[in-house]
């Protein structure tokens, strides 16, 4: 079983009289990556920070391992920290930028070779070792940050938006050589990033944030189908957002099973109103009023006979739905998700 290895407490960080992080309270779990997910100016970096030590005072708890280090110095804290900028010493190669803060520790030279030796191995740039920084490409540049902060070993590895100033392609390839990093070496990171689509392919664990408090923590699976409130249904993957008496007008008179409360919000995902049918489904007589092209799927505006507009998804494998025309789509109650009346607090 993986411990909580991570405990903010009741966190609260006040700057410049605002009050950033209200009364804050998390877990991680050892041995994971887990995302910090949420709109800008939600609090991300700030609570790294606190994390790392590089904020004023915070009230609070901050336990790593069992111990509380909110009053420990950054540098006594033994965890490593990687920036959007990468942050590197432009005036030394990449072997010597690697190997710095084993050096500062006052490590033996020849344990400070193999270590900056086997983490360059590890991030595939041994050939780079005596370029320098701006000899590299930004992917590059960033795993040479990552090797840095890896190197140390740290007890944890807070890692803040570290891919947001890389173009699309090397962004999937690094997030997975992230992950990977992370399962081979055994280390706890904490990732922040305003990505969706990042946090749910490399994360064991997402906590969305938003106005300094958490929203829902779980598993990526657990944020997208099962939505604590309507902040969530709202920011994380596409949806409808409906009220119990929306659905009702639908012909929708149960969700997972239970009674539909009129006041109520409910949310259906796109892609679970489709063409088929499947036992208990409820028919959606409307028409498909226009489309737009994503690629790998085909997004719909369905306009049902009862007035109401759905969003509605299809995998782009078959000819796309006619517009304009009668037609009858299907939804299953059992998979309409109930949100609650308000935004957690
Ligand atoms: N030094 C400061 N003084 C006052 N307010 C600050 C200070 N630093 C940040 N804030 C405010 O704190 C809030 C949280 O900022 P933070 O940078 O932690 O958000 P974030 O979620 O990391 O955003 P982004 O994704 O844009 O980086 C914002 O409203 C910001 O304006």
């Amino acid at each position: 079983m993986q411990a909580d290895f991570l405990q903010i407490q009741h966190l609260d960080i006040t700057l410049s009289g605002n009050e950033v992080i209200k009364d804050m309270s998390f877990k991680v779990r050892r041995n994971t990556l887990t995302t910090f997910l949420g709109p800008s100016g939600s609090g991300k970096t700030t609570v790294l920070r606190a994390i790392a030590g590089l904020n004023q005072h915070v009230n609070g708890k901050i336990l790593l391992d069992n111990q509380e280090i909110q009053d420990q110095a950054a540098n006594q804290r033994n965890i490593g920290m990687v920036f959007q900028s990468y942050a590197l010493f432009p005036n030394m190669t990449i072997f010597d930028n690697v190997a710095y803060g084993l050096r500062v520790q006052k490590q033996a030279p020849t344990e400070i070779r193999e270590a900056v030796a086997a983490m360059l191995k590890t991030v595939g740039l041994t050939d780079k070792r005596d370029a320098y920084p701006d000899q590299l490409s930004g992917g590059q540049k960033q795993r040479v940050a990552i090797a840095r902060a890896m190197v140390l070993k740290p007890k944890l590895l807070l890692l803040d938006e570290p891919l947001s100033a890389l173009d699309a392609k090397i962004r999937v390839s690094l997030r997975e050589q992230i992950r990977e990093y992370q399962q081979k070496l055994g280390i706890t990171m904490l990732f922040v990033t305003h990505d969706q689509g990042e946090a749910m392919a490399i994360s064991d664990d997402i906590i969305v944030m938003n106005e300094g408090c958490v929203q829902q923590q779980g598993s990526p699976m657990a944020i997208y189908a099962q939505p604590d409130n309507v902040f969530m249904a709202e920011f994380i993957g596409n949806h409808n957002l409906l009220t119990g008496q929306q659905l009702q007008r639908l012909g929708i008179t149960t969700a997972g099973n239970h009674p539909l409360a009129v006041a109520e919000h409910y949310v259906i995902r796109p892609e679970l109103i489709s063409q088929i049918q499947v036992p208990h489904s409820v028919a959606l007589a409307g028409k498909i009023t226009s489309l737009t092209m994503l690629g790998d799927r085909v997004r719909y505006q369905f306009l049902t006979d009862s007035g109401m507009v759905l969003k509605v998804e299809e995998l782009n494998f078959m000819r796309p739905l006619s517009t304009n025309v009668p037609l009858t789509l299907f939804v299953n109650p059992l998979l309409i998700h109930q949100v609650g009346t308000t935004y957690a607090e």
